[in-house]
């Protein structure tokens, strides 16, 4: 910290920089801040770094030749996962996972050992989190722990079946539990969890109902569930077993879970459900059962940190798409016409910049990441009035989390706790309205508010792909043992991550990243400030 310069903008080259990139590893990505100011203010060359980990603290000196075999460790062992066997000594057997028709020559069933299918994940093998070497701070997007953005592997568990399991299954209870608001392909992911188990030889699964309210309300039965039960479940959206926000507290949840008997938990759902998976897998440690809690990260928000995507992402980017595109159609066909879009994304702007850029019909992208201002010389509203007097129309994709400190916050909270936002779609429509009308000029907005249409429908292919993938991986996590861990995809490879090193903050759109660039450049705007 010693080292750190503030300037106006932000932070240069200094250890306040590297605390900073690191700390968010990988959250907000680039460590550019501020890069012009920092060109003219060499400052003294950070020595030390205080490395935040949820479990552990690793303070590394830069000029330690070991500090990157440091860091490594203090990685491995955030990343590390959780398995029953860090709390009971059990023994292993063969799994009984395998999709091999096993024949020999001569056609007879049965013949071939098992292990000559080269299926299974082995317990040491790794997937790569970052791929890109960064041969300087301010190379776009780079994502640097030292002052030279030197490279250093970073490693996580690979996701997938392995050749020993850690339960009967026969003897296995499982349940699955979604929570949360709706999101695209739910119903393909309790589809995959249930087959992947029944695979397994499980014949004992259930879900339970509306979130965990189910564990919890009177009246609220758990479903059994089997691949009849399920096999069509993919083909509508929402979520066959109904979701829910607040609920029990953990206690309350793993008192059901004991009683239940329940040995496997699959847990979908996004930050807040994760949070949530984390505690209850910390109470069934506390209370020494052998219960694997195995989350599935999904989230039309996109705003779970270290992962490439969550699923249902893709789907409500397509369906965003949908309504940027009658937005234009309608403000292209109107004399002095304004389409205005409000897109979801409680934190993060990565619905409407993903919408904006596919759809190529945005004239103006706002996320919450970047702040603006609406009135003024350099505001959106005398942008749009150029817009129309060059152009003749024009359309705004705003996201709901957008320019919140722009409006009256309520303070008000649902039921999980989390904010209740201000109506940045309302209000700018009222805004664009009053200005043209102060102006004397004629402007037709037409507003268009998606809100639950994005995430109301089926998943779209690459969702259903994924979905399937994350969902069968969960289960073979839960059968290896792991237990407060997540089914995701990172750098395109399918892995395991602990759930503690995914709750740490929201992900939000770097804003200095080469994605909002490309936002910018397809958009065309300003800056707003
Ligand atoms: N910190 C926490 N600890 C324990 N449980 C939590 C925590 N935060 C949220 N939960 C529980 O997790 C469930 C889902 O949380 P929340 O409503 O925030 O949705 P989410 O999982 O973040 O999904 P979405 O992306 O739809 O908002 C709720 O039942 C809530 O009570
Ligand atoms: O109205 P609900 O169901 O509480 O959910 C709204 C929120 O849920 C999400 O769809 C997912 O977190 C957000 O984009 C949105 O702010
Ligand atoms: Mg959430």
């Amino acid at each position: 910290m010693a080292a750190a310069v503030k300037t106006s903008g932000g932070f240069c080259n200094t250890q306040q920089q590297w605390l900073h990139s690191t700390r968010d590893l990988f959250l907000h990505g680039s460590t550019r801040s501020n890069a012009k100011e920092c060109k003219s203010r060499k400052t003294k060359k950070p020595t030390s770094l205080r490395v935040k980990a949820t479990s552990t603290k690793v303070e590394l000196d830069f000029n330690d030749p070991s500090w990157k075999q440091k860091f490594q460790e203090d990685w491995d062992n955030r990343f590390n996962l959780p398995r029953i066997t860090d709390i009971y000594d059990l023994k292993p057997r063969p799994t009984t996972f395998s999709l091999m028709k096993q024949r020999t020559p001569t056609g007879d069933e049965d013949s071939t050992p098992m292990d000559m299918w080269n299926g299974y994940v082995n317990n040491d093998d790794r997937a790569l989190m970052k791929v890109i070497k960064y041969s300087s701070p301010t190379s776009a997007g780079a994502e640097c722990i030292d002052p030279d953005c030197s490279w250093v592997e970073q490693w996580v568990h690979r996701a997938g079946p392995r050749k020993d399991i850690y339960y009967e299954p026969n003897e296995v209870k499982a349940a699955i539990v979604t929570c949360g608001g709706l999101c695209p392909g739910l119903n393909d992911v309790i589809r995959q969890v249930v087959f992947t188990l029944e695979t397994y030889g499980v014949k004992n699964i259930v879900g339970i109902p509306f979130g965990f309210r189910g564990f919890f309300e009177k009246g609220l039965k758990e479903m059994p569930l089997s691949r009849n039960l399920v096999e069509n479940i993919n083909l509508a959206g929402g979520s066959f077993l109904g979701v829910s926000r607040g609920g029990p507290k953990t206690s309350e949840i793993v008192d059901s879970i004991q009683a239940r008997r329940i040995d496997m938990l699959f847990v979908l759902g996004g930050n807040g459900t994760h949070a949530g998976a984390n505690a209850i897998h910390d109470e069934c440690r506390k209370r020494k059962l052998k219960v694997s809690v195995v989350a599935v990260p999904k989230t039309i928000d996109n705003d779970i940190p270290l992962m490439d995507k969550t699923f249902g992402f893709d789907t409500a980017v397509e369906e965003a798409q949908r309504a940027i595109n009658s937005a234009y159609i309608e403000a292209r066909s109107a004399y002095h016409g304004i389409g205005l879009v409000k897109l979801m994304g409680r934190s993060s702007g990565f619905i409407a910049m993903h919408a904006s850029l596919s759809s190529g019909q945005v004239d103006v992208c706002l996320i919450p990441e970047v702040s603006f201002a609406l009135d003024g010389e350099y505001g959106v509203l005398q942008h749009l009035e150029q817009l129309i007097k060059n152009k003749g129309f024009c359309v705004v994709c705003v996201a709901e989390a957008a320019g919140q400190e722009l409006l009256q916050n309520s303070g008000a909270t649902d039921a999980s706790g989390n904010a209740i936002l201000s109506d940045i779609g309302v209000h700018m429509q009222q805004k664009i309205k009053t200005h043209f009308k102060g102006i004397g000029v004629h402007a037709d907005i037409k507003y268009i508010d998606p809100t639950y249409m994005v995430r109301a429908c089926r998943a779209n292919a690459s969702d259903a792909i994924l979905c399937t993938v994350l969902g069968q991986n969960a289960v073979h996590g839960a059968f290896a043992g792991f237990s407060g861990i997540t089914s995701c995809i990172c750098n395109t490879h399918y892995v395991y991550l602990p759930v503690t090193q995914v709750i740490t903050a929201p992900k939000r759109v770097n804003h200095k990243g080469r994605m909002w660039h490309r936002c910018l450049t397809s958009t065309g705007q300003p800056d707003f400030r």
